[in-house]
């Protein structure tokens, strides 16, 4: 079994005090530890907190759930019809990113989503969570379903890749997490892409005169460039686009892209829809969310949800803004 490329990326606070004991998978969720980093690198954020058990256990579980996750995207490629080896090589050498989330529990007058309307940029999320917590946006309805806490149960949705690979036959899930009332929440999403420089085209088996193909995309399977959290003050949601310090472009973007504004534009140019391909994605991809963008000075405005404005750049997530319930 090949190790897998895991980057850890948190939110919370870090104050788990070692027992000398392997935690299992539940103290682990309960665990206030938000800094994992699976390979044992430095991360570039400079407050990395490496804790020993839980990356023993953390391995254990990115290598288990990839083993799943490479299965169900070998069910599903048949269920295509395209065989279940059908880029097999893609997938196996593929990037899996471990994203622990951690939610403060919802206290009165405060934000109540933890994490607003996006969809994944992985071909299979697999997502273990504490508590309930995710919403998914029902497309014939057009309006979020919330995604029943089952006990011992992993919950899987598919994102963008999924979509293109398929040329729409499988639709990207829009989802988002909103805040407990009763308690804190901790979730691990297990990202499962192809590697960082593999573009992802429609299956030409799947392309015809009727289902043109949809346009390509590569990654976002990157660090997140930003962080997305959507609030609501009395009847104002507002949602804050930050952009970690230690992810900031370095400048030399400006002038020469890197991998990361590359990634961007072509996020842009897949979502404006232009071209003459008929994309059933592009075409029913519905504007981003209305944010408050924090700048780099952590200057911010609040813009109420029907001013919507669109914000490109999104990494790893892309903002959707499907109708609340
Ligand atoms: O915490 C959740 O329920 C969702 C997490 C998620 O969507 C993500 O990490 O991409
Ligand atoms: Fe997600």
């Amino acid at each position: 079994m090949p190790t897998p490329s895991v980057i850890g990326c948190n939110i919370g606070q870090k104050s788990h005090q070692s027992t000398g004991k392997r935690p299992s998978y539940k103290t682990l969720l309960q665990s206030r530890t938000t800094e994992i980093n699976l390979c044992g690198r430095k991360s570039r954020h400079n407050s990395f907190f490496l804790f020993t058990e839980s990356r023993d256990c953390m391995g254990n579980f990115a290598v288990e759930v990839r083993r799943v996750a490479l299965q169900l995207m070998g069910a599903i490629l048949e269920g295509l019809g395209l065989g279940k080896d059908y880029e097999h090589d893609k997938f196996e050498e593929g990037l899996q990113l471990l994203s622990v989330n951690r939610y403060p529990k919802e206290s009165e007058g405060d934000s109540t989503i933890g994490l607003a309307a996006h969809s994944d940029y992985g071909f299979l999320t697999i997502l273990l969570a504490s508590s309930q917590g995710l919403e998914v946006v029902d497309r014939n309805s057009d309006s979020w379903k919330v995604v029943p806490q089952l006990p011992h149960a992993l919950h899987v949705h598919v994102g963008d890749p999924m979509e293109v690979l398929s040329n729409g036959k499988i639709k990207t899930v829009v989802h988002r997490a909103v805040l407990n009332p009763k308690e804190a929440r901790v979730s691990i999403a297990s990202i499962h892409g192809f590697a960082l420089d593999e573009k992802v085209s429609s299956a030409k088996e799947l392309v015809n005169e009727q289902n043109p193909a949809e346009q390509a995309i590569q990654g976002p399977c990157h660090p997140p460039q930003s962080y997305t959290v959507e609030a609501r003050h009395g009847n104002t949601t507002t949602a804050l686009h930050a952009r970690p310090p230690w992810l900031r472009p370095p400048s030399s973007h400006k002038s020469k892209p890197s991998p990361d504004h590359l990634l961007l534009l072509a996020r842009g140019r897949y979502r404006r829809g232009t071209g003459a391909s008929s994309s059933a994605l592009r075409r029913r991809r519905p504007e981003p969310a209305p944010r408050m963008k924090v700048g780099m000075g952590g200057d911010a405005q609040l813009r109420p949800r029907s001013a919507a404005g669109t914000q490109e750049g999104q990494g790893r997530r892309s903002p959707r803004t499907p109708p609340r319930q």
